[in-house]
């Protein structure tokens, strides 16, 4: 690097010091630094279209670097010199000190379409080291090329990884997805994709009112899961954006990559509306054709809308709750996490140094610390990682009064450092034949048990499978282990003859009645129950009181069940099992050991892990069926993920239709054969590739590692 390069850079820094924060600087610094290698490969289409407006005979001094011979075909055919590029080194750096105002003001300004013809011309003389300075070429764009460059990235392909499913569930996403789906139904019929991305550039959402164009961002993987940053794409609206820390255009030509010159876009970058952190950006892209310069200030206003609504869904909870976040993030240089009702915040030990299932598990701590007795207060817990490690977890309250708004919790990860105020050990449960230790969990157990030790009688309420006739015939076992227990199930009381008569009976002679589903009886036979209680709930001749417990769906229509709940006087909550998720570690041991019959079957960590991301709809009950299935087939060593069923291997939220269900299934287990190469499960079924990257994202697909 020469001594005029070293002046240069620290102007520009203090340039955009306003905006930019250390890696962003170094970047745009570094395109002022020489090229210290031979340029990409152009794309045949820009050398034919270059050699028909260049004559051949204008390129004859050639001078070629070590790392060029690749080119030279190239060359030969077209006649377009491979030249060192001292001339354009010599024009960036005469206009060095102006760049990166440039940028910014560029930002500003109105926007002029640039002649694409011009600009094509300029691209190909950049990407061939001509030595004329590139023309008609804007200051944002030429620096964007630069960096695209020494990112070395291809301007004749597209080949991106793919890098996953994105997180949806997030504040940022939660916030963007009304404002998004707004302006797509504003746009639609227009051939416009509105596209939210990561603040590293990875699209989470993609929006397109417009079949071609879609398959056109197909084909260009401008999609969700893969990434469009300068570093994979080279210049085009959202990386560049990101890369510049402020709006950017780029239209047809201008875009790095060959394969992106028939579209135009324009990305705005979004940062954090409270601590001003770049979270993301939205890109509107369309044809090049249909491209105007209305494009960018639709994007900058949505841009601003979605700062709104993250402001909006925010609240001053939250704001309190992000700053006591931040304060602990100074000063502790270890894991810190903060929850509330809506937001988890982790910092980043946080998500390297704790696999999902201790995160789960610390979160469950701290949410049990904003609610135990010694809220308001801070607050010690000793918890065992899945590692078998001991960690010590410091839970703050934040927000007054006794329910706080949210905890902010650091980790430290030696135990034997003294302890501070309060201590509040992790209590552990032990009802027979259940496990289970996540406060939601706990709680429900709890109130059940208190019920059964008061005599009042009990509706539980809860999703399918969640354990609620399990709980009762725990507690019961627990408490009145001598005592005598009927359960009756409302499912099957139109079927099967004399249901009532049993309920009639165990009014007389039972202890302890569980009467299952109740929000499915008929209102005859909801009569005929409602009387047998009535009669059962005063003192009954030769026996001590009946304790009656019902269970119902979470949310019934209470309608008809009005009456029968007045002798209810408490109703549970039953968690559903994606609340707890973190007994998964538990319940799966423990259904193991109990179908294996004495086997010594165990699951495998990746296996967990994959069952750790699944919606579970059918709750607890869905895991037992799940590994009774799998029992059948393998009865000793380690479950592996591909032991696991179709529906494991996805993390999708929303419910399929059969059909879809089918697909899926039949993605996934290509995908299995194909040991995770997706090109080659896209061809045994008969997709593209980019069919097959939609589809996994949309099915919400895990695919195998390779
Ligand atoms: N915490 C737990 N520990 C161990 N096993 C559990 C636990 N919770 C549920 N189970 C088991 O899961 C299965 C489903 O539970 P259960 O039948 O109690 O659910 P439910 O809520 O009554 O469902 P439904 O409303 O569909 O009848 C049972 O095999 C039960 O033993």
């Amino acid at each position: 690097m020469g001594e005029d390069e070293v002046d240069h850079a620290p102007r520009v820094v203090a340039l955009r010091g306003a905006v930019l924060l250390g890696v962003r600087a170094r970047v745009h610094r570094d395109h002022l630094r020489a090229p210290d290698r031979p340029r990409r490969p152009v794309g045949s289409a820009d050398l034919r279209r270059y050699a028909r407006r260049r004559p051949r005979s204008s390129h004859s001094e050639t001078v070629r670097g070590p790392g060029e011979r690749e080119n030279r075909s190239l060359d030969r055919e077209h006649g377009s010199a491979y030249r060192e590029v001292r001339s354009w080194r010599a024009w960036t750096h005469g206009r060095g000190g102006r760049l990166g105002a440039d940028v910014e003001r560029s930002a500003q300004e109105p926007v002029r379409l640039p002649d694409q013809e011009e600009v094509a011309e300029s691209r190909v003389r950049f990407l061939t080291a001509d030595t004329d300075a590139p023309r008609a070429v804007r200051d944002p764009i030429l620096a964007s090329w630069q960096r695209s460059h020494e990112f070395h990235v291809a301007a004749d392909n597209i080949r991106l990884p793919y890098l996953g499913d994105p997180e949806q569930d997030t504040w940022f996403s939660r916030s963007a997805a009304p404002v998004l789906r707004t302006l797509s139904e504003q746009l639609k019929g227009q051939s416009v994709s509105v596209i939210l991305t990561d603040q590293s550039g990875l699209v989470l959402e993609r929006l397109t009112g417009d079949g071609d164009l879609e398959r056109h961002l197909d084909q260009v993987l401008l999609a969700p899961g893969f990434s469009y940053s300068e570093e994979f794409v080279g210049t085009n609206g959202i990386g560049t954006a990101l890369e510049m820390g402020g709006p950017a255009h780029v239209f047809g030509h201008e875009h790095y990559a060959e394969h992106l010159e028939d579209l135009a876009c324009a990305g705005v970058p979004i940062h954090h509306p409270i601590s001003g952190r770049l979270v993301g950006a939205v890109d509107l892209t369309c044809w090049r054709k249909d491209a105007g310069a209305l494009l960018l200030t639709l994007a900058k206003t949505t841009a601003e809308q979605i700062r709104q609504a993250m402001l909006a869904n925010a609240g001053a909870s939250q704001i309190a709750l992000f700053q006591e976040y931040l304060r602990t993030c100074h000063r502790r240089s270890d894991v810190v996490f903060a929850l509330s009702n809506d937001v988890v915040m982790l910092n980043d030990h946080a998500r390297t140094l704790l696999d999902p299932a201790d995160q789960a598990t610390l979160l469950a701590q701290a949410t049990e610390a904003s609610s135990s007795p010694v809220a308001g207060r801070d607050s010690v817990f000793d918890v065992e990682l899945s590692s078998g490690r001991s960690v010590r977890l410091h839970c703050r309250p934040v927000g007054a009064g006794d329910r706080p708004d949210g905890v902010v919790a650091h980790l430290s990860l030696d135990p034997e450092s003294p302890r501070s105020r309060t201590r509040v050990p992790a209590p552990r449960m032990s009802l027979p034949g259940l496990v289970g230790t996540a406060p939601v969990w706990r709680h429900a157990c709890e109130e059940v048990e208190r019920a059964l030790r008061s005599g009042d009688w009990v509706a539980l309420e809860g999703e399918p499978g969640v354990g609620k006739t399990a709980l009762l015939r725990a507690v019961q076992l627990r408490r009145q282990p001598v005592g005598r227990l009927t359960e009756l199930d409302a499912a099957s009381a139109a079927t099967v003859p004399g249901w009532l008569a049993g309920v009639r009976d165990a009014a007389n002679d039972a202890d302890v009645l569980v009467l299952r589903h109740v929000d499915d009886l008929r209102p005859a036979l909801l009569r005929g129950v409602l009387s047998a209680l009535h009669a059962a709930s005063g003192p009954r001749a030769g026996r001590g009181p009946l304790w009656v417990a019902m269970t119902m769906r979470a949310a019934p229509d209470v309608g008809d069940l009005q009456d029968l709940l007045r002798l209810f006087p408490t109703t549970v909550e039953v968690p559903p099992l994606r609340l707890h998720l973190e007994d998964l570690q538990l319940l799966v041991p423990f259904f193991l050991a109990r179908l294996g019959r004495g086997g010594n079957l165990v699951c495998s960590h990746e296996a967990m892990r994959l069952l750790m991301r699944m919606a579970w709809p059918g709750n607890v009950g869905q895991v037992h069926e799940l590994l009774r299935d799998i029992v059948r087939h393998r009865r000793t060593g380690s479950i592996a993920p591909e032991d696991l069923p179709p529906e494991a291997h996805t993390v999708s939220r929303r419910v399929l239709t059969s059909l879809e269900s089918m697909e899926r299934d039949a993605i996934v287990r290509s995908l299995a054969d194909a040991h995770g190469n997706k090109a080659r499960a896209a061809q045994a079924l008969g997709m593209s590739r980019a069919t097959i990257y939609r589809k996994i994202h949309d099915y919400g697909i895990v695919a195998p590692a390779r």
